[in-house]
This record gives structure tokens, sequence and C-alpha cells, in this order.
């Protein structure tokens, strides 16, 4: 593909195109917001494999993790390069930006795009483990995927997102080819209990803990190792929909698996925990439905208290390292949530929501705010990025 410029076209919340230069101005602005700190055990690198490590929650733990305490290790996605027609998605230039940071920053990291449920992934990813560190110390599993292929049977799953038990009818919003927002009602059907099975199939545990067999029967996990899932709970606006549908059947499976991972890996001195953190918008979270309106009512009540994957990245790594007590639920969750589920913001989300129509959800919840940050996932509307230069998109992976 030749230099050209790049222009956000689309479809709804999804764009053809990603545009590098503002992929990479997200990830060193995240880097900026990210102080170095020092953990209390002194100030050695931890290492760390990251999946997940090109988008949302799994970037800002890798942006984090290298900014504020210089972690080293590797980064697993599943991006997609430039072709003739479209650019590289945005996660790819995302982890051309991040590798360079690492860099800079002297921290040993290498990225591998690979399908991170397939066993030859596993084998790439250990050996590059084994041969460049030796071990690890943290396991970090921030997937969000749509199917998985079992690699003991060759069964593709495909998750859904619905509801179960019941059809759920919701507020949903939407916007126009001219971005106007529209309110919509949208009746979900739903699921069958094989659509939750295989819903359970890809997001819940199986992979992380087949990930960590993988770790140990290679000799790669290294004393006090803590590995942790991502996880959701949100609001009772959203839990027909999320945590009691089909997606929060695998948060459950995810959270049943750290206990058993837990019992296994206290032979190491190891952890294994979920972390349940604040909604964003993401790739994966747009895909919900009701999940736009909540989030922009969110933002409508919080404003800039609203905690990014950032901010709540840099809780986390803080209390991986010891730099912060671990803040854990009585199910042994560590919570990052407390921000968005406190009870006052849920009251005034629901006044909101309750209230909201086409004519008031300009007023009610912060539009603007929602429309731009989908753009930003593209790496469009970034601040101090000149849209009108003649991009090169076809950049080349990071080398390991
Ligand atoms: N977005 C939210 O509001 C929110 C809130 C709390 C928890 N979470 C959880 O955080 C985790 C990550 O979600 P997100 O919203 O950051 O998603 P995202 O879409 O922003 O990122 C998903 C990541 O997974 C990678 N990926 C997808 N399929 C893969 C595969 N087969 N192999 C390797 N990598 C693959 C992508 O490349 C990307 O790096 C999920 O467990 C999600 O449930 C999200």
């Amino acid at each position: 593909m030749t230099v050209r410029l790049i222009q956000p076209t689309g479809r709804g919340f999804l764009l053809f195109d990603s545009h590098p230069d503002g992929c990479a101005r997200l990830v060193t602005d995240m880097a900026e917001r990210a102080q170095p700190a020092t953990p209390a055990n002194g100030g050695e690198r931890p290492v760390a494999l990251i999946i997940g490590s090109s988008s949302g929650y799994g970037l800002a733990a890798t942006v984090a993790g290298i900014s504020r305490y210089g972690v080293q290790g590797v980064g697993l996605c599943f991006e997609r390069p430039p072709t003739e027609r479209r650019t590289a998605t945005a996660g790819w230039y995302r982890t051309i930006a991040t590798a360079k940071l690492a860099e800079e920053a002297g921290s040993d990291f290498a990225f591998v795009n690979g399908d991170a449920f397939t066993d030859t992934t596993k084998d790439d990813v250990l050996d590059l483990i084994a041969k460049r560190f030796g071990g690890i110390d943290y396991l970090i599993y921030s997937v969000a995927a749509p199917r998985r292929t079992d690699p003991l049977t060759g069964v593709v799953h495909q998750s859904v997102i619905q509801p179960i038990g019941a059809e759920h009818v919701t507020k949903t919003l939407e916007f126009d080819s001219d971005g106007t927002p529209r309110l919509r009602e949208i009746h979900a059907q739903p699921a069958t209990a094989e659509e939750t099975a295989d819903t359970v199939k890809v997001m819940g545990g199986e992979d992380w803990s087949r990930w960590v067999d993988a770790l140990d029967s290679r000799g790669l996990i290294r004393p006090g190792f803590t590995t942790v899932a991502l996880s959701y709970i949100g609001s009772h606006l959203t839990s027909a929909i999320y945590r009691q549908g089909t997606i929060g059947a695998a948060k459950l499976h995810l959270e049943s698996t750290a206990s058993a991972l837990g019992g296994r890996l206290s032979t190491y001195g190891g952890r294994a925990l979920t972390s349940v953190n604040g909604a964003a918008v993401t790739q994966a979270s747009t895909a919900i439905p009701g999940i736009a309106l909540y989030v922009s009512l969110l933002r409508g009540v919080l404003g800039e208290d609203m905690r990014s994957p950032l901010d709540q990245s840099i809780d986390l790594w803080d209390q991986l390292l010891g730099a912060a007590p671990l803040d854990v639920d009585g199910q042994g969750r560590i919570r990052l949530d407390g921000w968005e589920l406190a009870e006052d913001v849920q009251a005034a989300v629901t006044e909101r929501w309750k209230v909201a129509t086409a004519d008031t959800i300009g007023d009610l919840a912060d539009i603007d705010w929602f429309r731009d940050e989908v753009r930003r996932l593209y790496g469009f509307e970034v601040p101090n990025v000149d849209y009108s230069r003649l991009c090169d998109p076809d950049l080349p992976w990071p080398a390991a």
C-alpha cells in the first residue's frame, strides 16, 4: 500500500482503517501518564507475559508495567497486518509504539502476533520466554475474542453476548452515518444452553488454565508467580445482558478457575487472581448491547473522575508489586471497579437511564466523548496528531 491520507470511514462502531500516527500517539500519551515508581522488592525488573497486549486493558497493563516498573517480558495479541486495500488493525500500530516505548525504557520486551488459543502459539511464546528470561513472575490474561478453536477437539466455539433464560429488552445507543445519536430499544433473545457453553469455552478460564499448565510443564514458573485474569461485574442496568448473561457465565468460570489455579500455584508460593475492572470503551465492549448507552451516561455522571484503563492498570501493578495493599473482595477478586459501582454513581446513572429519551440523551450522557473514544480506538481524534499528513500504513511488526 502506498503512502496516503488515512480517513475514518466505516459503519457504526467499526472503522475500516486505523491511523498509525494516532495509535502511536495514544501509546506515548499513556506512557507519559504512568509515572515511574519503585516496587516493594527494591527495583528488580519483573518478567511478565501479557496476553491481549495490543488493546484495552491488556495494552494499558503493558504500558503501565513498562513505564512505571520497567517490566520486561512478552506481549501476545492477535492483529491483522496491513493489506493492499486496508491499513493494519489499530493494535498492530499500538504494538509497534509499545515496542519502541519498551526499547526507550530499557525494557527487554518482545511482541508475538498469534492466536493465543493454539498450542503452536503457546510453544513459540514459551520458547521465547525460556530463551530470553528463563521464567516469568507474572501472567496477565486480558483476552477478548469472538471465537476459539479447541486444540483438543478442533471444534470452533463462538461466543455470544445474550441473556440467559428470558428475552431482555434494553435501550441502546446507536449513531447514524452522519454521527447523529439515536436511542433504540432492542430485544435480545436468550441464548441456548449450547451457546452459553460455547461462550464459556471462549471467554471462560479454560485457555488461561492451559497457559499456566504449559508454563508449569516447561518449568517457567518462578517462585512467587502471580497470574491475573480480567473480569467484569458492572451495573444492574447491564446485568441481564452481561453478568447474568452468557459473558457473565464465562466470567464465573474464569473466577472459579482462579480458585483452582491458586491451589496448584501455592506450591510455588504463587497466586491466581481475577481483577474486576470498571467499564471502558474498547473494541470488545462496544459490541455489547446497551453498553454504549451505559458508558456514555457513566461518563456524563463522572466526567474526568472516570478511571481509565491506564489508571486502573497502574493500581493493578502497584498492588501486585506491593507498592499498595492488595484490595480483594470476599471472593478473592481484586476490585478496581469501586469508582463505577459506588452507590451514588449508580443511583445517578440509573436515574438518567430511566428518563433518557432521544431529545434528552445529549444532556444526560457524554455522547461526544463516547464517539471520540470509539474513534480513538482506531487512532483518530487523538490530540496533537496531524491528520492531513500523508502516512505509510505499511509498517512492519517489531522484531522479537
Ligand atoms: N472493556 C471493558 O469495559 C472491560 C471491563 C472489565 C473487564 N474487561 C475484560 O478485559 C479483558 C480484555 O477486554 P478489552 O475490553 O480490553 O478487549 P479489547 O478488545 O480492547 O482487547 C482484546 C485483546 O485480546 C487480543 N486477542 C483477541 N483474540 C485473541 C487471540 N485469539 N489470541 C491472542 N490475542 C487475542 C486482541 O489482540 C487484543 O489485544 C476481557 O477479559 C474483558 O472481559 C473489559
